[in-house]
């Protein structure tokens, strides 16, 4: 984001201020308020929450005076509003995607089927789209991207969470010319398969978040979800399904570590092969890229400048500031016209479910941060061949077609998906885009 301060500066000062509209005031969108409104040329115009009062409480965390929200029951009121520069607080999100000052929507709800309908009607609606809502990205990103290369706007997935923040390192190894042997993360919630809402509720109050999202991160169903993002982002892949999630020593200790651990296995390492996504319990909130050289006088260089002795040399960003570093990715996108991350096309993985307590026939069950199911993540490939079901198509009205033990994958056999989400309608879309026929 070399230069970008420079940008906002002159957007400030010329009054070209970018209006944003937010979807979802949660933990993540209420944070993102408070830092547009912190900074130049940029600011949070319009917020949507179906608990309203978030959205307005949004507005107050940033410091805004009461005098200058204004909450909006209908469209109208919503444009009259932000042509008086007030900033909107509403409930339907339908207003963030058609309100006619909105250069940029961004989805906040976490929500894979929501975030369908938010992106595709911002899109017709000609605005950019930024998703911090990986859940969505994995399903339908390649739609989405083509959708918005078709409405002349960006598609694209946010700075900040780490699938944004290692593509950093990615695009700056690749730029120099390095080979990427390994694109990942660290752990930053201890793995609890079993854990769901309920086990999760204590924990999950004291940290001021969601119970299901923090349950989406013990049980590893986020970092299978961003896993997936880094592949589709760069067609990388996973070495075996789930990943291996090596531990390390934390923070920089860990890092030096992983050269040696990162390393084939042949070579006394855990991989099978190069070229992979994974995820390293140990090393967060950092996010690193493992390179090699195949040029003697580049090793020389890379361990003269105390990068170790190779072959294997990580690159590591000690954090990653999720929805902060969120405003990043709009200006980007309303300023240069550039994604931060996105599909390159198709899909080379897929966020897959698996069964996280033994499943009966006739049973319904749930999906993302849920009490029945988790993520983990396969080559696309490999998912396509065996009929895994993708995770962010399980919602709260599935229903299993026959029993599946505990820690099984679930197919398309096994379970009838609610087939009346967009997201689902979407996917088919995608699906049959890449000659792919199976919903
Ligand atoms: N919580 C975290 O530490 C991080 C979360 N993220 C991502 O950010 C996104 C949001 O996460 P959180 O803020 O934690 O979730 P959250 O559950 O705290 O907030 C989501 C908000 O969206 C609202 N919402 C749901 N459906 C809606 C709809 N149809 N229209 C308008 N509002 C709606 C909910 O009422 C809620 O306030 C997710 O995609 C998550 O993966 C990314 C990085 C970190
Ligand atoms: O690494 P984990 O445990 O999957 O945690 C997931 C989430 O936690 C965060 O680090 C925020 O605390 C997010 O950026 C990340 O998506």
């Amino acid at each position: 984001m070399l230069n970008m301060d420079k940008k906002l500066i002159k957007r400030q000062e010329e009054g070209k201020i970018i209006k944003t509209g937010i979807v979802g005031a949660g933990q993540m969108g209420r944070g993102m308020v408070t830092q547009m409104v912190l900074m130049n040329g940029m600011m949070p115009a319009i917020v949507s929450d179906i608990k309203v009062e978030n959205a307005v409480n949004a507005f107050k965390y940033a410091g805004v005076k009461d005098d200058d929200i204004a909450v909006a029951k209908t469209l109208a009121d919503a444009n009259a509003a932000m042509e008086a520069g007030k900033y909107v607080a509403c409930e339907d999100a339908n207003f963030v995607s058609q309100a006619n000052l909105v250069e940029c929507a961004i989805d906040a709800t976490g929500v894979p089927d929501v975030g369908a309908k938010v992106a595709t009607d911002a899109m017709k609606n000609k605005k950019h789209v930024v998703m911090l809502n990986v859940e969505t990205d994995v399903v339908i990103g390649p739609y989405l991207k083509k959708m918005a290369e078709k409405e002349g706007v960006i598609y694209t997935g946010s700075a900040g969470d780490e699938p944004g923040a290692v593509m950093e390192l990615y695009s700056f190894a690749k730029a120099m010319g390095m080979n990427v042997e390994v694109m990942g993360k660290g752990k930053n919630n201890k793995l609890d398969y079993d854990c769901n809402p309920d086990t999760v509720l204590e924990e999950a109050t004291r940290r001021v978040m969601s119970p299901k999202m923090l349950c989406a991160f013990k049980d590893g169903t986020k970092t299978m979800v961003e896993m997936t993002a880094m592949s589709n982002y760069t067609g990388l892949v996973p070495d075996v399904i789930g990943g291996h999630g090596p531990q390390t020593a934390p923070g920089t200790e860990g890092i030096k570590e992983l050269n040696d651990i990162l390393k084939l296995k042949k070579d006394g390492g855990i991989l099978n092969k190069h070229g992979v996504v994974e995820y390293v319990n140990g090393v967060a909130p950092g996010v690193f890229v493992t390179v090699s050289t195949p040029n003697e006088e580049i090793a020389y260089q890379m361990a003269y400048h105390s990068m170790g002795p190779g072959p294997l040399w990580t690159l590591y960003r000690p954090y990653h500031l999720c929805n902060l570093e969120t405003p990043l990715t709009v200006a980007k996108a309303v300023i240069d016209g550039e994604v931060t991350c996105v599909p390159i096309d198709g899909l080379v993985s897929e966020c897959i479910t698996r069964a996280k307590i033994d499943l009966k026939a006739g049973q319904t069950i749930d999906g993302i941060g849920g009490f029945t199911t988790h993520g983990s993540i396969a080559e696309a490939k490999e998912s396509n061949e065996k009929g895994y079901v993708p995770f962010g198509l399980v919602t709260n009205k599935a229903v299993m077609k026959r029993d599946v033990k505990k820690g099984e994958l679930l197919t398309y056999d096994d379970v009838e998906l609610d087939k009346s989400t967009l997201i689902y309608q979407l996917r088919k879309e995608q699906d049959a885009m890449y000659g792919r026929n199976v919903l």
